[in-house]
């Protein structure tokens, strides 16, 4: 079931055109997320599903509503990320968290998300007091406080430590788990790759491409290369042999075997027939930052 529907967007800020005809969809309980370099549109793209920005062309449906002149009933469908959430200075986090609780009508347990989210401990602290990570960590529990259907989240690992990011991601996928759609922006691969089961790559505010993190891969380049030691001397002809193999090279003591398909079980079987171990085996692969990278010609910023 589609939950949120894009089709055409454009948006303009004077003479610039930011989202220029961007089209996507997203099904019910699918974590898909927007990737780009900077000023691609994302952000612009997000708010416009948010109803913080009318379009200029083009329309958005989220759970069949139009975010902008629909009904009064989007805001406790969705919960949304902003990239930089700023609530008055001396607002305590607890407080914060009560006040947003008591905008919806089915809030979830704020303490266990504050749990959940590290920030037990800053419960009495003010907004201002709190360190870049600690900020973004409450407005993570700030968008989902509403019990959202569909959560909008912005960038919402930047400036938190590894450890708290791990944390984060674990959280994204409790929620998913929970039937939540998920739209997300994000400038790291590691992030996209673990997290989204689609991605949409943006650029000059138009779509470059749509796919899984490892159908984006594949768009780009599907061959592996096996690199490894052989026990014994092994005939290079029975390598090249093997289905699917394109190259069959020795660097050093290693050979290197390139090809498609399942290549690492087709060789590893091959070698065991001849009862050949394979040592110090490596599988290499283009990664979603080699594919971001030949797919928007830059590179990341992660
Ligand atoms: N309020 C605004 N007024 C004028 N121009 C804007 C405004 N907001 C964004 N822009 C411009 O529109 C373009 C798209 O911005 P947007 O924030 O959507 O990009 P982004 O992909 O989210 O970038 P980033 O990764 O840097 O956050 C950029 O060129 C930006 O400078």
């Amino acid at each position: 079931m589609t939950i949120i529907e894009v089709d055409n967007l454009v948006k303009r800020y004077g003479d610039h055109v930011a989202v220029n005809g961007v089209s996507f969809t997203v099904d019910q309980g699918e974590i898909f997320g927007i990737l780009g370099p900077n000023g691609a549109g994302k952000t612009t793209t997000v708010e416009c599903v948010e109803g913080l920005r009318t379009p200029d062309g083009g329309s958005v449906r989220v759970h069949g509503i139009d975010p902008h002149g629909g009904t009064g009933e989007l805001p406790h469908l969705l919960g949304a990320q902003l990239q930089t959430s700023e609530l008055p200075d001396k607002l305590r986090v607890g407080e914060a968290m009560e006040l947003y609780a008591s905008f919806y009508r089915h809030p979830a347990d704020w303490r266990t998300l504050i749990d959940t989210l590290n920030l037990t401990d800053k419960i009495d602290t003010q907004f201002r007091r709190l360190s870049g990570g600690q900020k973004q960590r409450l407005s993570v529990a700030l968008a989902l406080v509403g019990n959202p259907r569909v959560a909008v989240l912005d960038e919402l690992t930047t400036g938190l430590d590894p450890v708290a990011r791990r944390d984060t991601w674990d959280l994204v996928e409790t929620i998913r788990d929970q039937g939540v759609t998920i739209l997300m922006v994000t400038h790291f691969m590691e992030e996209a790759e673990r997290l989204c089961d689609r991605l949409a790559i943006i650029d000059g505010g138009r779509v470059v491409a749509i796919d899984t993190p490892a159908g984006l891969v594949a768009r780009v380049d599907d061959r592996k290369r096996v690199r490894f030691r052989p026990s014994a001397p092994v005939d290079r002809a029975v390598l090249a042999a093997i289905p699917g193999v394109t190259a069959v090279e020795r660097a050093g003591g290693q050979l290197v075997v390139t090809g498609t398909g399942n290549l690492l079980l087709a060789l590893t079987s091959t070698l065991a027939r001849q009862r050949i171990v394979a040592e110090d085996l490596r599988v290499e692969q283009t990664s979603l930052d080699d594919a971001y990278v030949a797919l928007t010609g830059r590179p990341t910023s992660s």
